[in-house]
C-alpha cells in the first residue's frame, strides 16, 4: 500500500491532464511475482498522438524561453520530490517490475541523481566565439535545444531510463514524449506526477501508453519530433533508426549488450568474485551491462567456479516485496525460456549445468552456472537478460581480447587484474563504450554511459549527456 496513494497512476499524462484512450481501452499491468492484476492503463489510439506532440511543441517554445537558472530550480524540485516518494516509487516499480525493493530503492536514488545532475547541467550550456577571418565580421556559435523529443523506454529499468532522457532533455530546453514498456508504466506515470507537483509545465513532459508500434510509428513518422531515443533490445533500436531517417530524426540509442567479464590469474579472486555477483544478478540479470560471458583464465578457473557457485547457491528467490529477497521474478514467460534455451543449446554442445536453471513455480528461476561454455553455443553471441553465468576458459591475453571481442556488441566489459600493464593494454583493446577494471558496477550519472559497435549510438549522463538535446547554430555578423 502507498503512503501517497494519489502516485498510484492509471490515465496518461498529456498536457497536464490525466486522460484515458478516447476509445476506453486498456491494458492489464500485473504483478510478475504474483500473476496479480495491479491496474489497467489506457491504450491510446495512433489517431490521439498528433495532439499529444502538438501539446509538446506549444509547449516546447515557451520552456525553451524561460532562463536555463528557471529550468534548474524547477528539475531540481523534481529531484527533491523523487527523493521524498522514494518509499512509494521503489514499491510501485517492485510490483510491477518485480526487482528486490533494495534493488528499487537504489533505482529511484539513480533516476533521480539523473535530474539532479541535469538541473545543474543546464546553467553550463555555452557557446564559443570564434575568431573571424575577416576584420569586419564576428563569428559566434551558440547552442539551442533540438525541440520537441520523444522517448521509449524498457521495463528494466523504469525509472531510470526514463530521468536518463528526460533530465537532459528538459535541462536544454526541450520537451519531451514518453511511452514507456507496457509491462511497467506505472512508475513512469507517477514519475510524471511529482514533474507535475515540481511546477514543470504542461505539455514539457508528457507520458503516454499504448501499442509501442503503433504509438512508436506516430512518434518517428512525425516532423514536429526532432529526436527520438531509445533504450532496449538491438533489434528494435534498428527498426527505430529507420523509421527516423524518413526526417532525419537524430537518434540516441542505448541497446543489448554481451558483456565480456574477463578473471586474469593475477586478480584478486575474492574481488572478482564480489565483481560478478554484482554484475550478473543485478535485476535477476535482466540489465543491459550484467555481465554476458565470463571468461576465466585458466589457472584460477576451478577455484573461482566453485566460489561462485558457493555465492549462488545463498541467493534468496522470491517476492521482491519480501525482505531478504536477492533475485525477485524474471519480467515474463518469453524471458524464462530464452534463458532455458541457452541453458539447453550449451548442455547440448558439451558444457555442464554446474548449478541451478530449473523453474520454481510462476516466473521464478533458479540462478544458474554454467561451466565449460564454448564459443560455439548460443550463449556466447546471445544476450542472455537472465540470471544464468556461463564460464568460459581462456590461456593469453591475447586470446581473452580476441574472444571478448568476438561480439556484434559493444556496450561494457569488465576485467580483474592487479597489473598494471595489463590493465592498461586491456583496458585499450576492449572495444566498449564502458570498461570495469577491478570493479562490475560502472553505472552512474556524472560519466558518459553509451555502448558502440550495435550496442548504441550516442552517451547519457554526464557532461556528454545534455550534448544529444542541442543543436549548435554558427552566426557570422558584418559588423
Ligand atoms: N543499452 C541499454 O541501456 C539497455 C538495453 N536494453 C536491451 O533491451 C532488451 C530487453 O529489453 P526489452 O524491453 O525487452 O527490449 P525491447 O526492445 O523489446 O523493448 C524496449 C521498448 O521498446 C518498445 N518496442 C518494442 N517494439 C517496438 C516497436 N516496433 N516500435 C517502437 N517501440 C517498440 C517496447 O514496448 P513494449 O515492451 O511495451 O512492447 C519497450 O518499451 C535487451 O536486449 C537489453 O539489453 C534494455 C535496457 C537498457
Ligand atoms: O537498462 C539498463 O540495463 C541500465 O542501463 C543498466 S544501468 O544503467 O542500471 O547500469
Amino acid at each position: 500500500m502507498l503512503q501517497d496513494m494519489s502516485l498510484l497512476k492509471t490515465r496518461c499524462l498529456v498536457n497536464g491532464e490525466w486522460i484515458e484512450a478516447k476509445a476506453k481501452t486498456t491494458h492489464p499491468v500485473i504483478n510478475p511475482a504474483t500473476g496479480e492484476l495491479i491496474a489497467e492503463i489506457p491504450h491510446l489510439s495512433p489517431e490521439e498522438i498528433p495532439a499529444v506532440i502538438e501539446a509538446s511543441r506549444i509547449a516546447q517554445k515557451k520552456w525553451a524561453l524561460i532562463t536555463a537558472k528557471e529550468r534548474a530550480a524547477i528539475l531540481r524540485r523534481w529531484f527533491e520530490l523523487i527523493i521524498e516518494n522514494t518509499n512509494d516509487l521503489a514499491l510501485l516499480m517492485t510490483t510491477e517490475q518485480g526487482k528486490p525493493l533494495a534493488e528499487a530503492k537504489g533505482e529511484i536514488g539513480y533516476a533521480a541523481s539523473f535530474i539532479e545532475w541535469f538541473s545543474e547541467e543546464a546553467k553550463r550550456i555555452y557557446g564559443d566565439t570564434i575568431p573571424a577571418t575577416r576584420a569586419d565580421q564576428r563569428l559566434t556559435v551558440i547552442r539551442q535545444p533540438i525541440g520537441v523529443t520523444a522517448a521509449i523506454t524498457p521495463w528494466n529499468f523504469p525509472a531510470a531510463m526514463i530521468t536518463r532522457k528526460a533530465a537532459p532533455a528538459l535541462a536544454a530546453g526541450c520537451s519531451m514524449i514518453v511511452r514507456p514498456a507496457d509491462l511497467t508504466p506505472l512508475t513512469a506515470l507517477a514519475i510524471g506526477e511529482l514533474a507535475t507537483r515540481a511546477g514543470i509545465p504542461d505539455g514539457v513532459f508528457q507520458v503516454i501508453t499504448g501499442s509501442a508500434s503503433k504509438l512508436g510509428k506516430v512518434l518517428t513518422d512525425s516532423n514536429v519530433v526532432s529526436k527520438l531515443s531509445f533504450t532496449g533490445s538491438t533489434e528494435v533500436g534498428r527498426l527505430l533508426m529507420a523509421q527516423c531517417a524518413q526526417t532525419i530524426k537524430k537518434v540516441s540509442l542505448e541497446l543489448g549488450g554481451n558483456a565480456p567479464f574477463i578473471v586474469f590469474d593475477d586478480a584478486d579472486l575474492d574481488k572478482a568474485i564480489e565483481g560478478a555477483m554484482a554484475s550478473k544478478y543485478r535485476n535477476a540479470g535482466q540489465t543491459c551491462v550484467c555481465a554476458n560471458r565470463l571468461l576465466i583464465q585458466r589457472g584460477v578457473y576451478d577455484k573461482f567456479a566453485a566460489k561462485l557457485t558457493e555465492k549462488v547457491k545463498a541467493l534468496k528467490v522470491g517476492n521482491g516485496v519480501e525482505t531478504g529477497t536477492d533475485i525477485g521474478p524474471m519480467i515474463e514467460e518469453k524471458a524464462i525460456v530464452k534463458v532455458e534455451e541457452q541453458i539447453q543449446d550449451a548442455v547440448s554442445k558439451g558444457a555442464t549445468l554446474a548449478f541451478g536453471g530449473q523453474r520454481l513455480g510462476g516466473l521464478f528461476l533458479q540462478p544458474a552456472i554454467l561451466t565449460g561454455v564454448t564459443s560455439d553455443m548460443s550463449v556466447a553471441q546471445e544476450e542472455t537478460f537472465g540470471p544464468m553465468a556461463p564460464l568460459f576458459v581462456f590461456d593469453t591475453e591475447e586470446e581473452a581480447i580476441a574472444m571478448a571481442n568476438d561480439t556484434i556488441f559493444g556496450l561494457a566489459a569488465y576485467f580483474y587484474t592487479r597489473d598494471h600493464g595489463r590493465m592498461i593494454r586491456v583496458s585499450e583493446a576492449l572495444e566498449y563504450g564502458m570498461v570495469g577494471h577491478n570493479t562490475g558496477l560502472i553505472s552512474n550519472e556524472v560519466a558518459p554511459f553509451g555502448g558502440v559497435k550495435q550496442s548504441g549510438l550516442g552517451r547519457e549522463g554526464s557532461k556528454y549527456g545534455i550534448e544529444e538535446y542541442l543543436e549548435m547554430k554558427y552566426i557570422c555578423s558584418a559588423i
